[in-house]
């Protein structure tokens, strides 16, 4: 088992967000995680990546209780992450913001980060803007650029919080190539995304999260025929979605 949740909880004030959320992830899953706006997928995220502590219950990496490590300590035990807004140092070249990442992550000081940053920027199709500022690239740039500082710490596990949200289909498709390929070089992948048709034809594995609880759990075939799944869905943007996807 590479990731565990054992009743993982988070509360905010009075609102209690995560509820005792336990979920499995075996080394080499490739997930997708759906659920309503404000289901908690992003602080189950934050849960998993240490950059939201848990109230209660614990995290457990390749059975190692991490619960109390930070996110840079995560980080270095191999778990790299996606923001849903890129966040890189803008004033800063593409390059050195894969260098940062290198550094910080699980093997990179030194000459190994400068190798590990080089090869983060030409696996995410950046080598033509690797000196560019990281402020002047496009969005697909800096959705790749969010990947490649993701990659470039080398993690077991990879969390992508929306890195599809705004692009347009074709772009989508490279990204989505670009993510398998990842995968398939060993990294374990949780995937947060709106287009659900995207996770459908990627992951092996689908998980659906409302109100902070997995309320599915599956191969995306049967979890997108649920009908709990399509009840969540109904009325909402993406139901019609959930609807085509089962088909
Ligand atoms: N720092 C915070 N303080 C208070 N409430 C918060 C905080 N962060 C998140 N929440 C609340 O926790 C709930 C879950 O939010 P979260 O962002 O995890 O949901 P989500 O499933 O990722 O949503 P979306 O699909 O819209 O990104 C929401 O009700 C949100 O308003």
């Amino acid at each position: 088992m590479l990731l565990e949740l054992r009743d993982a909880t988070k509360r905010y004030g009075d609102m209690v967000v995560i509820p005792k959320l336990s979920l499995s992830v075996e080394e080499g899953d490739f997930i997708g995680v759906i659920g309503p706006n404000g289901a908690g997928k992003s602080t189950m995220f934050g849960l998993i990546s240490g950059s939201t502590r848990c109230d209660g219950g614990s995290v457990f990496l390749d059975g190692m209780d991490v619960t109390a490590l930070d996110a840079a300590q995560r980080c270095r035990a191999g778990v790299g992450r996606t923001f849903q807004i890129p966040q890189p140092f803008e004033g800063m070249t593409a390059y050195e913001n894969a260098l940062v990442a290198a550094t910080f992550g699980r093997s990179g000081n030194g000459s190994a980060a400068q190798a590990l940053a080089v090869d983060a920027i030409e696996r995410c199709g950046l080598a033509p803007v690797a000196d560019k500022l990281a402020g002047t690239l496009t969005l697909l740039q800096r959705k790749r650029l969010e990947l490649a500082r993701a990659i470039a710490t080398q993690p077991r596990l990879l969390l992508l919080d929306e890195v599809a949200g705004g692009l347009t289909d074709g772009e989508m498709q490279q990204l989505l190539q670009l993510i398998v390929t990842i995968h398939q070089s060993g990294v374990t992948i949780l995937w947060i995304e709106h287009l659900v048709h995207a996770l459908v034809s990627a992951a092996d594995r689908l998980v659906v999260l409302a109100s902070g609880a997995v309320i599915c759990d599956g191969d995306p075939g049967s979890v997108m025929g649920d009908q709990t799944v399509r009840d969540t869905y109904l009325g909402s943007d993406i139901g019609e979605e959930v609807g085509h996807a089962a088909h």
